[in-house]
């Protein structure tokens, strides 16, 4: 039967990188989408912007909404302080069998919980699943048109604190213009845009980091 691109990402990353070495993991699976083939992952050159906020931030509590291959939770989850927790929300049963596999050659899984199922679903239940209060910060990188309505859901149950920061992926390409205007209009949110480039092309995409401000 034939393999999936996520199988063969895996097979890149436990053929190239170093057992316990994120940095490694994290090469292999870029040299793979520049060499073999393209895949949906932040990838370097937005993964840079990703690593300078999460350093700025130095978040306790993580939410990652798109787990995909592992890709981000590995830079995220690798630049965590002690203690700290990442949840990364997946929704496609055979992208998690392939994440928790990297995530776990890379060695971060004691960082990380990766939960299988829908943001809808999910996003009411954090406090009384996972006893997280407040998200210092929040990587959406899941379905476009589902990233203003879960922003909602998540300052209704009260998951925001003032200064908590999302980053949304994708926000030219594929693009996520209402959740654009949302955080760029609304007066409960100080948002900039990071230009950048569609991971391992030359077409535009960028990140925006909004900050919420109660
Ligand atoms: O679609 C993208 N990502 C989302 C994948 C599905 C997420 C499903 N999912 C996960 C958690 C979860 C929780 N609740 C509900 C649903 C949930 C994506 C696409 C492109 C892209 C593709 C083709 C092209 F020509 C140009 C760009 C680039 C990216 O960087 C992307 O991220
Ligand atoms: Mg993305």
């Amino acid at each position: 039967t034939q393999s999936t691109r996520p199988q063969r990402l895996l097979g890149a990353v436990q053929k190239n990188a170093t057992r316990g070495d994120p940095r490694s993991v994290v090469q292999a699976i870029d040299q793979f989408c520049r060499q073999k083939e393209w895949a949906m992952n932040v990838g370097d050159e937005k993964g840079c912007i990703l690593d300078s906020v999460v350093s700025e931030v130095n978040p306790a509590t993580v939410l990652e909404l798109g787990t995909y291959c592992g890709y981000s939770t590995v830079r995220i989850a690798s630049r965590l302080p002690p203690h700290a927790k990442l949840i990364t929300l997946e929704f496609n049963p055979d992208f998690a069998v392939v994440a928790r596999q990297v995530i776990a050659w890379a060695g971060v899984e004691d960082k990380v919980h990766l939960v299988e199922g829908a943001s809808g679903d999910w996003i009411p239940k954090m406090t009384e699943q996972f006893g997280v209060k407040t998200f210092d910060l929040v990587f959406l990188d899941h379905w476009k048109d589902r990233y203003l309505p879960d922003t909602k859901l998540m300052e209704e149950c009260g998951l925001l604190r003032k200064g908590s920061i999302l980053l949304a992926d994708n926000v030219i390409c594929p693009g996520t213009p209402d959740y654009l205007e949302y955080v760029r209009s609304s007066a409960r949110y100080e948002s900039q845009y990071f230009k950048s480039h569609l991971e391992y092309t030359k077409v535009e995409d960028g990140l925006e980091k909004s900050v919420f401000l109660g």
